[in-house]
């Protein structure tokens, strides 16, 4: 937007978080600049809501220090669409009575915007709709225009791939390509991981076991023995 600063993107710089006597996150550095997608994988317990529950403020980090845009953040749940950060939740979370429409537009009054990111997601001929009556894929785009009707700088995408089929996680990869914001995506299906991610960090109780380019991880041994090896 044009009244906002230049972006360097989420960094996130040396975090641990501590649960009592449980290290969920162990010193884990990360950046996310603008246009790029950066994925967290990693088996059951590894960290990675954790992380995304730090970026969002649900979890404060015992230790470490994470900037948006160069400046530091320390978010609020309520205040993350003040500092441009979006998320879709696991499922779809939408509103049962409430349009498709509308639902896109709690929190964003202009209705236009909210068309806009309709159309954009593929959803806008639903926008009458309730969202019970829709197919679980429609109801995932919905909720995907949801979180982009801010513009956000950075979108934090859940498992967004869950649920869905070979053909609608292929154009759910196309739409992710071809976002502007920074998006820090946490999934477990690998096919759309190595797809749409330009690095990808690899977690593994709490500690980064790899980090590198989709090709990096594939051939990282490591990586396939502690990981990609189990889930084939
Ligand atoms: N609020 C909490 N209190 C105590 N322990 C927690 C809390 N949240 C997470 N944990 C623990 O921290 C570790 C990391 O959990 P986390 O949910 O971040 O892993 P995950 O990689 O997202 O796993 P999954 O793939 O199963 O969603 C786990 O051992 C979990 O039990």
């Amino acid at each position: 937007m044009p009244h906002q600063p230049p972006s360097d993107g989420l960094t996130l710089h040396d975090i641990s978080v501590r649960f009592g006597g449980l290290t969920a996150l162990d010193g884990v550095s990360l950046r996310v600049p603008p246009g790029r997608t950066v994925g967290v994988i990693g088996p059951n317990g590894a960290g990675k809501t954790t992380l995304f529950n730090v970026v969002c403020g649900f979890v404060a980090p015992t230790s470490g220090q994470l900037t948006l845009d160069g400046r530091p953040l320390r978010p609020r749940p309520h205040q993350l669409k003040k500092r441009g950060i979006a998320r879709t939740l696991q499922g779809v979370g939408l509103f049962p009575s409430l349009t498709v429409l509308e639902n896109v537009l709690v929190g964003e009054s202009d209705r236009d915007r909210a068309e806009a990111a309709l159309e954009r997601c593929g959803a806008a001929s639903y926008r009458d709709e309730k969202p019970a009556s829709l197919p679980y894929a429609i109801r995932k785009r919905v909720a995907l225009a949801r979180a982009l009707v801010s513009d956000p700088r950075l979108l934090l995408l859940d498992e967004p791939a869950g649920g869905l089929g070979v053909q609608e996680i292929e154009e759910l990869g196309e739409l992710i390509t071809g976002l502007s914001c920074s998006v820090l995506l946490v999934e477990h299906h690998m096919d759309l991981v190595m797809t749409v991610c330009d690095e990808i960090l690899v977690l593994d109780f709490g500690k980064p076991v790899a980090h590198g380019t989709p090709e990096e991880i594939r051939t990282d041994e490591a990586v396939a023995d502690a990981y990609l090896g189990a889930a084939a």
